[in-house]
């Protein structure tokens, strides 16, 4: 259970995670400007559970949904969390990660899977499923997509994330996972429908 105060939002100051900018550039004979947003690379890894056949997820507070979901009219000054709870900002996600240190992709997951869900597996055992473009609009990078088996022996700590994340593993049966993603609005990023849809078409 998330318990969420003292909310407010300002202009962001220098950031070591965001680096806004302005592109400027001529396409087809035309001057054009775009402004975009500078993001690491990351990863996700689509974790089945095969001790018990089930699969693996995070559960978190991300402050961009719960921003985003908040009409323009509360955003000023304090926000009433009341009105709008943490429940409008936490997600079901894939396990996954920012590339902000020199590993491979393969190493960086495997951290991920660590540090977010307790399961301390080879490098070996991660499949590559995919390599794509996040965003593309504001801000874009690349992601590249893991598949990974893992049992239960595998599990080595409670997971939840380093520092100050505060990250809930749940574990969903494919059944469970099928009556999620029919809802009319799916509170998960396209990475996890992606994940969903490769291992429906793959693995069942
Ligand atoms: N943005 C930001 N602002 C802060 O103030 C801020 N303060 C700290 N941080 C740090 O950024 C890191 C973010 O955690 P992860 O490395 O686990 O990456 P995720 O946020 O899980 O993102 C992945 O998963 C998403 C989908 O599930 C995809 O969309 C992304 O592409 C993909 O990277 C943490 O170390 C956190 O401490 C901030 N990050
Ligand atoms: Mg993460």
């Amino acid at each position: 259970m998330n318990k969420l105060r003292d909310v407010y939002f300002k202009p962001m100051k220098d950031s070591i995670y965001l680096k806004p900018l302005t592109m400027h550039f001529t396409l087809n004979g035309i001057h054009r400007n775009w402004d975009l947003l500078e993001v690491h690379d990351s990863v996700s890894i689509l974790i089945y559970n095969i001790t018990r056949n089930v699969l693996v997820f995070v559960k978190q507070f991300r402050p961009a949904v719960y921003y985003g979901r908040i009409p323009s009219k509360d955003k000023v000054g304090k926000v009433d969390v009341n009105k709008y709870p943490p429940e409008l900002g936490v997600t079901i996600e894939l396990c996954a990660g920012i590339v902000d240190k020199d590993l491979s992709f393969e190493e960086i997951a495997r951290e991920e899977m660590l540090e977010e869900c307790g399961y301390n597996v080879p490098v070996s055992n991660l499949k590559k499923i995919a390599s794509y473009q996040t965003g593309v609009g504001g801000s874009s990078a690349k992601q590249v997509a893991f598949y990974c088996e893992v049992t239960d022996d595998m599990k080595v700590n409670d997971g939840g994330g380093v520092e100050d994340e505060s990250i809930e593993v749940i574990e969903m049966t494919v059944q469970q996972v099928n009556d999620y993603v029919s809802r009319e609005h799916i509170l998960s990023p396209p990475s996890f429908l992606f994940g969903i849809h490769w291992f429906f078409r793959n693995k069942l």
